[in-house]
């Protein structure tokens, strides 16, 4: 049996009389890319800190390759890249500065990946002299991008990784995602509200909704099997189907409930009379399973 990338066990975490992390029990193993969802507020960020170990938790114990994640081995350390969602560049330093730190902390650095990307996402020769502070927004994510990247990480996670950046700088780094991370077989975790973005990686999903991981699925397979139904409310009102991600009544009466179906399932639903059955968006799950 293989050690799992991460395994996380009990995960609790409270703020005040907040409680945001509720037991999660989570492993996620070599090579599963996942989009982790959720909505704002929801804890996806505390998650990933305490996945880490950069954040203390309540109960709850969390191995990152077999190790305890509060008490990792340097090696083991050398194997994670992180762009967390505020940025913890040293600001005072300017991007060769930087990069050339961290070349120092990695057994495995690779130069020729940090060169080919500083000239594609436009450092140039100013731009890597000047302070970190005085970059722009969009420019310090790429660059934190750029230096979680160079080791080449068995385990990238990246919190909400895009979301300054502008539509070109989006594109390019899904590609350098998909064209080359994910290709190397890299473990990645990723935090979005670009839903869109998931949709091109074509990656598992999971969806962090009261303090646990509520749902996680191949995101092809849940878009294939999940349907809205609608039809007369007192008919489906008594329907009870195996996975039910949610139900609504709606303001002009009508009554949809939103399930993966079997095929049996489907099959029944399709015989009824006045059923109507309708396939569902991403945006739409991502409504029914956190709401
Ligand atoms: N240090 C802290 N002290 C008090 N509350 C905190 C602290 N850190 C996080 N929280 C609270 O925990 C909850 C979850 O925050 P978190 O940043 O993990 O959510 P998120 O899912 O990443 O949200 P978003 O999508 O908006 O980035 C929020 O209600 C937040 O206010």
């Amino acid at each position: 049996m293989t050690t799992p990338v991460v395994a996380m066990k009990g995960i609790t975490r409270t703020f005040g009389s907040r409680s945001v992390l509720r037991g999660v029990d989570w492993q996620i193993d070599s090579g599963e890319v996942i989009g982790l969802l959720g909505r704002n507020g929801a804890g996806k960020s505390t998650l990933i800190e305490c996945m880490l170990g950069l954040r203390e938790m309540d109960p709850g114990t969390v191995m990152l390759f077999g190790e305890p994640a509060g008490d990792l081995s340097e090696a083991a350390r050398a194997r994670i890249g992180y762009v967390p969602q505020k940025s913890d560049l040293f600001d005072w330093l300017t991007p060769d500065q930087l990069l050339a730190y961290f070349r120092t902390l990695y057994p495995r650095w690779n130069e020729h990946k940090v060169e080919h990307l500083l000239g594609r996402w436009g450092f140039d020769a100013q731009a890597r002299r000047q302070r970190i502070a005085d970059l722009s927004g969009g420019q310090q994510q790429r660059l934190s991008i750029i230096r979680a990247l160079a080791p080449e990480p068995d385990l990238l996670v990246l919190d909400e990784p895009v979301a300054s950046l502008d539509p070109v700088g989006r594109r390019d780094f899904l590609r350098e995602l998909v064209d080359d991370v994910i290709e190397r077989g890299t473990t990645v975790l990723f935090s979005t509200h670009i839903l869109s973005d998931l949709e091109r990686i074509a990656v598992d999903v999971a969806f962090l909704k009261e303090g646990r991981i509520a749902l996680q699925a191949p995101l092809d397979d849940l878009l294939e099997s999940t349907r809205r139904v609608t039809g007369d409310p007192d008919a489906l009102a008594t329907l009870r189907l195996d996975q039910e991600l949610g139900r609504v009544r709606h303001q002009d009466g009508a009554f949809s409930i939103v399930a993966r179906l079997t095929p049996q399932e489907s099959a029944r639903l399709h015989a009824a009379p006045g059923v109507r059955i309708d396939p569902v968006s991403l945006e739409d799950l991502f409504e029914e399973v956190t709401r």
